[in-house]
């Protein structure tokens, strides 16, 4: 099977290409990059006036398989995925049950392959159980294919445990991917602590919440000599360790969600669960600290946090409804309309945050466009403008901010291994 993208921008971070080429893909690898390719192929496709970019890669997605898959199975969420732009997802650990064994691990792995029509890489789970107590089977578990560990939904608390875990994760040559937030300063808040927060009479949630596992986790993940990744960053002071971490050469890195970037505390207007995530929505000046992260390369990674709960779960207030949202449908869009169009980000970094650098941080030789690489590529139309409509998203779960919102930037074609597992059309 031989696919020709013809026109497109092709835009390599791993390569530093961004020019208008042809690219030609067969048995599933990219076999040439050039200007005017006149091979004949099975299927041609017409990306003029569209990015051609590496296949997104998604740190930080919640499949919610096994255990609750009302809400998504692998094979739903690997769907939005596709939708989204996105070739390779990580799914965190926080089902049930959790993925703390070998087993749990093969069985999201054997469904992928069976089911998913984009690569699906299962996280292991820091402790057993998530009980933040004894660890779970880190060496097996590397073995049956994990790229990094993490407790996400919740912090490792006990510091010991957490380091004991790190030095593990250091001998295997895999990445923490820490979620920080003090269960103990919690203290039931359902939002950013604030002036919005009194306005609406709910309970707040404190920067210091995420900034004091922040800086807790930057010195232990030093100490043990690991790979820290910070998970879904939304604190100015977390921007500012980052930065400082990065400039003493400690190995950390960081990613920040489409909904930390785009909206703040003050777009709760009233007590909406769909607007309830961990971490919360934060003051505008987190906000822009967070856009200038991305901009100045501090932050890494955009990644969705892709929480998916079904509407009855989220019910009608924040005081009970869980914490997240969805976002792999909505990724792309944001990225490009909230940071490419304001001047945050150019087009190259846009494929660093999505594709390149989530590939680096897992060791993945993929994130490129390069001869010989498996073709996984996002074909994303930069001029198409549109309402999201969350009744058109593939996953099962529909618990955005986002519906209604208008965007600029489609995702027109998602390619897995040379096989076209999305269009648009
Ligand atoms: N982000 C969230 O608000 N929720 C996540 C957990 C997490 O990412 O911490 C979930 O699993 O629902
Ligand atoms: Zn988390
Ligand atoms: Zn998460």
């Amino acid at each position: 099977m031989k696919l020709l993208i013809k026109n497109g921008r092709v835009i390599d971070p791993a390569t530093k290409t961004d020019a208008v080429s042809d690219v030609l893909v067969e048995d599933g690898k990219i076999v040439k990059v050039d200007k005017s390719i006149q091979e004949k192929a099975d299927k041609t496709i017409d990306a003029k006036g569209c990015f051609v970019m590496p296949g997104f890669i998604d740190l930080h997605v919640h499949l919610r398989d096994p255990g609750f898959e009302h809400k998504e199975t692998v094979a739903t969420g690997a769907k939005a995925a596709a939708r989204g732009g996105f070739t390779t997802i990580l799914a965190m650990p926080n089902t049930k049950p959790a993925a703390d064994n070998v087993d749990v691990v093969n069985y999201v792995h054997q469904k992928a392959k069976n089911l998913a029509p984009v690569n699906v890489l299962q996280i292991g789970a820091v402790t057993k159980g998530q009980n933040g107590k004894e660890l779970s089977d880190i060496h097996g578990m590397v073995e049956a294919g994990i790229p990094a560990i993490s407790e996400d939904g919740k912090s490792v608390m006990d510091t010991a445990v957490y380091y004991k875990a790190m030095q593990i994760a250091k001998k295997e040559n895999i990445p923490v991917f820490a979620h920080c937030e003090d269960k103990d300063l919690v203290q039931g808040g359902v939002m950013n602590a604030g002036k919005r927060a009194e306005e609406l009479g709910l309970p707040g949630i404190a920067n210091v919440v995420e900034d004091v596992i922040t800086a807790r986790d930057i010195v232990l993940a030093d100490s043990a000599g690991v790979h820290l990744h910070l998970c879904h960053c939304s604190t100015r002071k977390s921007v500012w360790m980052v930065k400082h971490a990065k400039e003493d050469h400690l190995h950390v890195t960081a990613e920040a969600c489409p909904h930390h970037f785009t909206l703040s505390e003050e777009d709760i207007k009233e007590d909406d669960p769909d607007y309830k995530m961990n971490p919360p929505l934060r003051s505008v000046e987190d906000v822009e600290a967070i856009r200038e992260g991305l901009k100045n390369n501090v932050i890494d990674v955009i990644a969705t946090d892709h929480a998916p709960h079904t509407a009855i779960e989220k019910g009608d207030s924040m005081r009970k409804a869980p914490f997240g949202i969805v976002g792999l449908e909505t990724a792309a869009a944001l990225t490009y309309s909230e940071l490419v169009l304001k001047g945050y980000l150019t087009p190259m970094q846009m494929a660093e945050k999505l594709s390149y650098n989530p590939a680096q941080i897992i060791h993945s030789d993929k994130g490129t466009l390069k001869e010989g690489a498996i073709a996984d590529i996002v074909i994303f139309d930069p001029e198409k403008q549109y309402v999201i409509d969350a009744e058109k998203f593939a996953g099962k779960s529909k618990n955005t901010p986002f519906d209604g919102r208008e965007v600029t930037g489609e995702v027109k074609a998602t390619i897995v291994s040379g096989e076209i597992v999305y269009s648009a059309e």
